[in-house]
């Protein structure tokens, strides 16, 4: 039987950078991310769920979601979080289930769940163990504001909208810590495959 690992941390705390890491080193990664842009295209049951609940304003000309707009809405509003979380959340865990047994058919041995939400979301039980992606809020912010082009508030709504990163560290079975170079991060994760004796 396969291993589940669970993989989590804040936003742009660096969870797809491990992720591609350990992706590198062979393991099979199931990302919740990717699963949540797969079951919002238009014709799924989730899409058609997110125009009723949101309105045709938050879609591009081409009938796709706006994801830019759709998430100034819902960063800024915990009760319309709420509304989209319980449309997208449950095809979400229905597809990563389907890619899980993809995983086990192949034959791999640990699959490593990605999932930013796994304690607010409570799904620890999905997983057997836990890594939780570190960083310091400033370093969080200012890498958040870069790659997604926000403004400060805007970052801090985005942080704001997740447990805080403190509370995960607390909760994680392993910690990487990645305020410092790609290169510390990757001699990290070289020492928990060993420690874990993790085979992809
Ligand atoms: C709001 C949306 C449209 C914004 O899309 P966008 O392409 O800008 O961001 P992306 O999906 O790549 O998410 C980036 C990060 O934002 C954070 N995040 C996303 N959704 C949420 C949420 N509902 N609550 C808290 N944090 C969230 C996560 O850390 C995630 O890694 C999108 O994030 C979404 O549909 N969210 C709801 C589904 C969800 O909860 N996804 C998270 C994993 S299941
Ligand atoms: N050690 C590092 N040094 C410098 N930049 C980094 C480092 N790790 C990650 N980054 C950069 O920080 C940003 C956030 O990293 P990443 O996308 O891996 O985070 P994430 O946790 O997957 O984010 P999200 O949950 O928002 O999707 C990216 O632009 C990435 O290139």
């Amino acid at each position: 039987m396969a291993t589940i690992i669970g993989l989590t941390g804040g936003i742009a705390s660096g969870k797809s950078t491990v992720s591609n890491i350990l992706k590198d080193n062979g393991f099979y990664i199931v990302d919740a991310d990717i699963a949540a842009r797969v079951v919002v295209e238009p014709g799924e049951k989730a899409y058609k769920e997110i125009v009723t609940a949101f309105g045709e304003d938050i879609l591009h000309e081409d009938k796709t979601i706006n994801r830019k707009k759709l998430g100034s809405i819902i960063f800024h509003d915990d009760d319309k979080r709420q509304v989209l979380n319980e449309i997208v959340h449950p095809a979400v865990r229905e597809r990563m289930n389907i890619w899980k047994q993809e995983a086990i058919t192949a034959g791999k041995q640990t699959i490593i769940y990605d999932i930013p939400l796994l304690f607010e979301s409570n799904l620890t039980h999905l997983v057997e163990r836990t890594i939780v992606v570190y960083v310091d809020e400033d370093v969080q912010k200012k890498r958040l504001m870069q790659r997604n082009n926000l403004s400060e508030p805007e970052a801090d709504a985005r942080i704001k909208s997740q447990m805080p990163l403190k509370q995960k560290v607390k909760m994680a079975d392993v910690v990487i810590n990645n305020n410092g170079t790609i290169e510390n991060t990757k001699n990290q994760i070289n020492a928990l495959i060993e420690k874990w004796k993790l085979v992809p």
